[in-house]
């Protein structure tokens, strides 16, 4: 088991893998939990806490609660390099997600055969036993550490499907697309072929319990408008679903993976729910893998996350038994790893912020929502009935039926067409002889075992399914393209004190800037490169940018690389102040009894952070018999020193909030100064505290302790209390 701040062993994980073996087959759905409570709080729609994970920042004013919503959560890893993925997989699952889905190298679905050793991948990661071993290997680890099971996930389908589908299997992967209509219409590939794999596919998926993700969600991302194709990706999903059935998959193992069509500035619920409420009554027996939407994603990461917590209210508001997420840059590039974080924290947020809607709100059981349910279900069962009578999915197929831009019964003729004697793989499926043996178990269709044969592969004394000791470990391939090589140009990052900044892979260097510049988008584009460069950074490039006001100006994001590297040995840390107990700081006033007067200062409403520090019913210092004299918000410094002194106290506690032309820190220094004026500077200690404050700032500020945000009362009471003991023993 690994500690908290243990990092995962790369070197340690690629060890032995001849050796490993996965410690199950299938897929774990989080456990029915009814309600339950954390914190103060009790939840109708969550599952049970993780062992070790990371809270939401705001979970800091509930006691740092992490409750963890109903459904699995999935974030897409796509970085190319498996070791580095590793390491993001696990800040993934630290925040929630249990479902880690590995897109496969650009077009892995066009090779005939496995991928073996630990190649580099393009947008996707080469999927091969080698890299699937070490990342199941790793995701063990990860499971212990945050107590969850942990689904891995990734692609059977293209030309090698079957023979993917068996190393998964063997493998113990969990989940998988599988989908024949995605062969067709994304990747040509023959359809009978593709039909005829996904048969046997399907069949081994079964046997090794891996939960089904169908491909519908593709056609959302291909049409012209993903709204315009509801009715079709219903058919899609029924066509999947039957033949999944028909070749042995339990329904509670088939996933529809649906997107929401829409997103703002459509109004994109009105479009949405109907269709998410017509799927979920005609697939009631099926599970949801719910999908953010990722065709209307641009460069802008706040937009995104809004489209997708709309997409989580629909998910609230039906069903979702798998929530996919997307993240928030996925429209600028490979997504960098701390927005596949804030993709699943925001779906843990919203899901567990809408914990219980459906209790509160219903959906009409009238008008508009209903007839739109209504009217798609009709169009769906419509085009089904074409498909039958012009001749079948295949003919449909050939006839372009499918991703058309028109609204079903609208065609617009741009469909996708394939045809029956074309496409990748075609002419390449062979009738099975009459004397046609496999022996080999889970294997789809008409296999003729010789008399009194109870399992195939009795007959070779055990399958790779039965004796996994019978799988042949194949480590690399290319002395050059594999990991060992890569782990080789990193080892310094990896083994030293230096460290470099990094959004994908270890010592990528890369890290991104906001700037705002009073200037067209034209001039702030290039204005912002400037700046880049001026700033040492490499490689500057623009990756968002937005119109404040035509002429007023332009919000510009870069991102460019840092050539240089940080030794952290060298970095001067201030050592954080050690904090008294309890016991001790309430022995200390024991002795000798403490007073102090606070206030908000200036024209500074906020009060909250402060009462926290003081109030006994907040954990504030008065628990520890110390004398408060709060003197409310808004209070001029001058009033806050006259009481000190009419007061009697020995400290001053200050806070300021408002950092406005630097307001908080004028306020810090003239209270500094009145002090000194009126001759008890020595006398008081001087505290300062807000959300930004630091105990830089506030020192600089002539304060004798800054507090900032997080701060609680035992940290202000234990400063107090050793800065007494230091003046008097400065007194003697
Ligand atoms: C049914 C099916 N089979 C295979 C592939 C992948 O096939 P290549 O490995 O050839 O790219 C896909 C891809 N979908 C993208 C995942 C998406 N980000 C998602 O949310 O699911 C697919 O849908």
């Amino acid at each position: 088991m690994l500690e908290k701040n243990e990092k995962l062993n790369i070197e340690e994980i690629l060890k032995d893998l001849e050796n490993y073996r996965p410690k199950r087959r299938g897929w774990h759905w989080r456990e029915e939990q009814g309600n339950q409570v954390y914190g103060e709080f009790e939840y109708h729609q969550a599952s049970k806490p993780l062992k070790n994970s990371c809270p939401l920042p705001a979970a800091k004013s509930f006691g740092y609660i992490d409750p963890q919503p109903d459904c699995v959560i999935t974030t897409e890893i796509a970085s190319g390099r498996f070791e580095d993925d590793i390491r993001r997989m696990r800040m993934a699952a630290w925040h929630g997600a249990d479902h880690i889905m590995v897109i496969r190298t650009a077009g892995q679905s066009h090779y005939d055969g496995l991928i073996e050793g630990t190649p580099e991948g393009v947008g996707g990661v080469p999927i091969s036993r080698k890299q699937v071993r070490a990342t199941r290997k790793a995701l063990d680890i990860i499971e212990e550490e945050v107590g969850r099971p942990i689904n891995f996930h990734s692609y059977v389908s293209g030309v090698a499907g079957p023979d993917i589908a068996v190393m998964f299997a063997e493998e113990g992967v969990n989940g998988a697309h599988q989908d024949p209509q995605y062969n067709v219409l994304y990747r040509n590939i023959n359809m009978v072929r593709s039909f005829v794999d996904a048969a046997v596919a399907k069949k081994i998926m079964a046997f090794a319990d891996m939960v089904q993700i169908d491909g519908a969600h593709n056609a959302n991302a291909t049409a012209m408008k993903g709204y315009k194709v509801m009715p079709e990706l219903m058919v899609q999903h029924a066509i999947n679903c039957a033949y999944s059935k028909m070749v042995g998959m339990k329904p509670q193992n088939i996933a529809l993976s649906t997107v929401p069509p829409t997103a703002p500035p459509a109004p994109c619920l009105r479009i949405d729910l109907p269709y998410a409420v017509a799927l979920r009554q005609l697939f009631k027996d099926y599970k949801m893998r719910a999908q953010m939407n990722t065709k209307y994603m641009e460069s802008c990461t706040r937009e995104a996350t809004v489209t997708h917590v709309l997409n989580l209210l629909i998910s609230r508001l039906t069903r979702a038994d798998i929530q996919s997420t997307i993240t928030p840059d996925e429209g600028r590039n490979v997504p960098w790893h701390y927005n596949n974080i804030h993709a699943i924290n925001t779906a843990k947020q919203a899901l567990i912020g809408m914990d219980g809607l459906l209790e509160m709100v219903e959906l009409k059981k009238d008008g508009y929502l209903v007839d739109k349910v209504r009217e798609l279900k009709e169009r769906a069962v419509l085009f089904m009935e074409e498909i039958l009578e012009v001749g079948g999915y295949f003919k449909a197929v050939e006839m372009g039926f499918f991703v058309d831009s028109g609204m079903y019964p609208e065609r617009n003729g741009d469909g996708i067409a394939r045809q029956i004697n074309g496409g990748i793989g075609v002419g390449t499926v062979v009738e099975r002889d009459k004397d046609y043996m496999a022996p080999v178990c889970e294997h789809f269709g008409y296999n003729n075992l010789p008399e009194g044969i109870e399992k195939a592969c009795d007959l070779i004394d055990g399958c790779t399914f039965c004796k996994p000791e019978k799988i042949v470990f194949i480590d690399e391939l290319d002395e050059n393209d594999n990991v060992n090589r890569r782990l080789k140009e990193t080892e310094n990052l990896r083994h030293s004190t230096e460290i470099k900044p990094e959004v994908e892979w270890c010592g990528d260097g890369i890290v991104a800037t906001t700037i705002f510049l009073p200037v067209e988008e034209r001039v702030a584009e290039f204005a912002a490169m400037e700046i880049g460069k001026k700033m040492g950074l490499e490689d500057v490039v623009v990756i968002h940018k937005q119109v404040m006001q035509p002429a007023e100006g332009t919000l510009v994001e870069i991102k460019g690389r840092v050539p240089f590297t940080i030794d952290v040995s060298k970095l001067e840390i201030p050592k954080k102040p050690e904090v008294l107990s309890d016991e001790e700081i309430r022995k200390d006033i024991e002795r000798k009894p403490m007073k102090v007067v606070a206030a908000t200062v200036g024209e500074d409403e906020h009060s909250v952070g402060l009462r926290e520090v003081i109030d006994i019913k907040h954990g504030g210092i008065e628990k520890y018999g110390i004398e408060c004299l709060y003197l409310g918000t808004s209070c001029p410094v001058e009033k806050l020193v006259d009481a000190a002194i009419e007061f009697n106290a020995d400290a001053i506690l200050a806070s300021t909030i408002i950092t406005h032309n630097d307001v908080h820190i004028k306020n810090m220094k003239k209270i500094h100064e009145l002090c000194i004026e009126k001759g008890v500077r020595d006398k008081l200690i001087v505290c300062a505290g807000g959300t930004q404050v630091t105990d830089e700032i506030a020192k600089s500020a002539g304060m004798d302790a800054g507090f900032g945000r997080g701060t609680k009362g035992n940290d202000v009471a234990s400063f107090l209390v050793k800065r007494r003991r230091e003046m008097e023993n400065y007194e003697g």
